[in-house]
């Protein structure tokens, strides 16, 4: 679909939404503000879990935390629900930034679970603690009212909810599409990408987690003074199990698949709840679950992706066109070709006995291409980590650019200048060439989440853009910029990284086994295009064991055996050296 075609979409859902209380009658209203309420839980969720890959089951604490807050600010102590509002998302954004310094470290099933254990603990909370009303809950909340108008009626605050679902599902597509945006993509890809690109994970992390728990506590807001009453059974851990099969069902990462999955589980809960009295009797409690967790294995067999994903599909896709020029992003100033640039001065990296890089030597100047070679085990890969930063050093000194990284973190490096591929291709798949590319000028953009939200990071994002299509210009992908990263060849895929890094504006590009992998004629081609970064003055240095690309391509070989540099020289000499025929047992030819 073109923009157009999106915007006109837009445009006749919102005048449905405007329309649809002179259709509906009072029951259906109040299930359209509970699925705009449960929607906008949904949205973070997305952003959450979906596009950021953090499965949280607690969302609903922080629904009830609001709930609770603006409860007890209106109804226990008689302040205005707009006052109610600012406790509520001040106490569940505050609540969730701590909870995500203290878990959001944690990788994998780990957080997921610690989402759950924090989930049970704070609704457990909410029917103990004696200001809260106990299990009986907190009733008369007060209804919203703006100015002197309160919103009694289900069509009154039906306006209100919809707006505000409708502005979180603008604020949230502008995100996606954004620095911020391609790095919550990223997480997906593991810390060792994201930090790569200069990225700090562990913050874009805390940010997303904490705009969901924002939307999940204007979603409590909302729901205390919908309901204009709260109690625990609402934000136990059965109902964040049901707020992710919302956002899952409709599409994992859409916000618009989240309040799709909204209306579809809520209307067939009260679907459910209508029917299974008439089959179960008075056991139709324990069947709803069941119920639903049967659908929720039948929709993870046949439709993993969420029901929008799986429609847009078939929709037509527009032609995107190039980026128009925008104003060029800052570059680094380069250093003279023949300068010192890297200094790796008795470097050494032990594995508890095993001494994996063992008191190594070596320097790369300006504008040459350096390979690093070696037998299997004898430690390039660790030496390649301590340059780039993935690794710290056990003593010795890394000095790049005049400046010391030993003890650098692989995004401070990246900061610094030194750009990296990966061994095992890591890209992500299902964002397009251009977006993956756009990437690696991460670093060299500034827009916060909040710039990025309300689109006042359009310049930049332009001129991100754009640095992006040139460097795929510069590496020969640029006819591929709108295709999906997944669907590229391995060679290309290569390529793509080398684009992605080129576009961090590098000192040092740091390729691990760029050929690994690749048919002869995608070695060629790669070979070509790292000569000819060459003669525009990038150094490289280069992991590899293709003999015959390493030979005819670098300036000096660097030969690592057991850890210890046994050898550095022009192509033609280490051929012909002894020790390195040894240590290759004539693999060298
Ligand atoms: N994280 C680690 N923990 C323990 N030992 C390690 C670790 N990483 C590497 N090693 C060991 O350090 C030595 C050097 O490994 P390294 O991967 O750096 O060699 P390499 O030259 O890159 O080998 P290859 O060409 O097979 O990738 C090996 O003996 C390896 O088993």
């Amino acid at each position: 679909m073109s923009p157009n075609h999106i915007r006109a979409a837009g445009v006749a859902a919102a005048l449905l939404l405007l329309a649809a209380p002179y259709a509906l009658n009072s029951f259906s209203i109040t299930l359209m503000n509970y699925i705009g309420v449960y929607a906008l839980v949904a949205i973070g969720l997305a952003l959450l879990t979906g596009v950021s890959g953090i499965v949280s089951f607690g969302q609903a604490a922080f629904v009830g935390i609001a709930a609770y807050a603006t409860a007890w600010a209106t109804a226990v102590n008689d302040y205005s629900p707009w006052i109610g509002l600012l406790l509520a998302i001040a106490l569940t954004c505050s609540i969730a930034a701590f909870l995500g310094l203290v878990t959001l470290k944690l990788q994998g099933h780990f957080l997921s679970l610690s989402t759950l254990a924090w989930g049970l603990a704070i609704a457990f909370l909410f029917g103990n603690i004696d200001g809260l009303g106990h299990f009986n809950g907190i009733a008369n909340i007060p209804p919203i009212a703006i100015g002197p108008f309160e919103l009694l009626s289900g069509t009154q605050i039906y306006y209100l909810i919809w707006v505000i679902v409708i502005a979180a599902l603008v604020l949230a597509y502008n995100l996606l599409d954004s620095r911020v945006g391609r790095a919550m993509r990223t997480l997906r890809g593991g810390n060792l990408l994201v930090e790569s690109l200069g990225v700090d994970a562990f913050r874009i992390k805390l940010a997303v987690f904490v705009i969901a728990a924002l939307l999940a506590a204007i979603s409590g807001w909302l729901y205390a003074h919908l309901g204009r009453f709260v109690s625990p059974t609402p934000f136990e851990a059965k109902m964040g199990i049901e707020y992710l099969m919302m956002a899952m069902i409709g599409g994992s990462g859409s916000p618009i698949g989240a309040v799709v999955g909204a209306a579809l589980i809520t209307l067939l809960k009260d679907y459910v709840q209508d029917i299974l009295p008439l089959i179960a009797g008075g056991a139709s409690g324990q069947l709803e679950i069941v119920a639903f967790s049967f659908l929720f294995i039948l929709f993870l067999q046949n439709a993993r992706n969420g029901i929008v994903p799986y429609v847009t599909r078939f929709l037509p896709k527009s032609a995107e066109a190039p980026p128009a020029p925008a104003t060029p992003l800052p570059r680094r100033q380069q250093p003279a070709p023949g300068t010192p640039l890297l200094e790796v001065q008795d470097a050494e990296k032990r594995f508890q006995g095993l001494i994996a890089v063992n008191k190594v030597n070596f320097e790369i100047r300006a504008g040459e291409i350096v390979g690093l070679i070696g037998p299997n085990g004898a430690g390039k890969s660790t030496m390649f980590n301590l340059i780039t930063g993935a690794l710290r050093a056990t003593s010795g000194q890394i000095r790049f650019a005049g400046l010391d990284v030993t003890r650098s973190a692989q995004r401070e490096a990246s900061r610094a200048g030194i750009a990296r591929t990966f061994q095992h291709v890591k890209l992500r798949p299902r964002m397009s060439v251009l977006d993956n590319v756009a990437l690696g000028a991460y670093q060299r953009t500034g827009a916060s989440f909040l710039s990025s939200a309300l689109r006042l990071d359009r310049a930049e994002e332009a001129s991100a853009r754009y640095e992006a299509w040139q460097q795929l210009e510069r590496v020969g992908l640029a006819d591929k910029a709108f295709e999906q990263a997944g669907n590229l060849a391995l060679g290309q895929q290569r390529v793509l990284e080398i684009a992605r890094a080129l576009a961090s504006d590098p000192v040092l590009l740091v390729l691990d086994e760029p050929a690994a992998g690749l048919r002869r004629q995608e070695k060629i081609a790669l070979a070509e295009l790292l000569r000819s970064l060459r003669a525009q003055h990038l150094t490289i240095l280069l992991v590899e064991h293709d003999m015959e690309l390493v030979m005819n391509l670098v300036d000096r070989i660097v030969v690592m055996d057991f850890g210890t540099k046994i050898c550095e020289g022009l192509p033609a000499d280490v051929r012909n050296d002894p020790r390195v025929q040894e240590a290759y047992l004539g693999g060298v030819s």
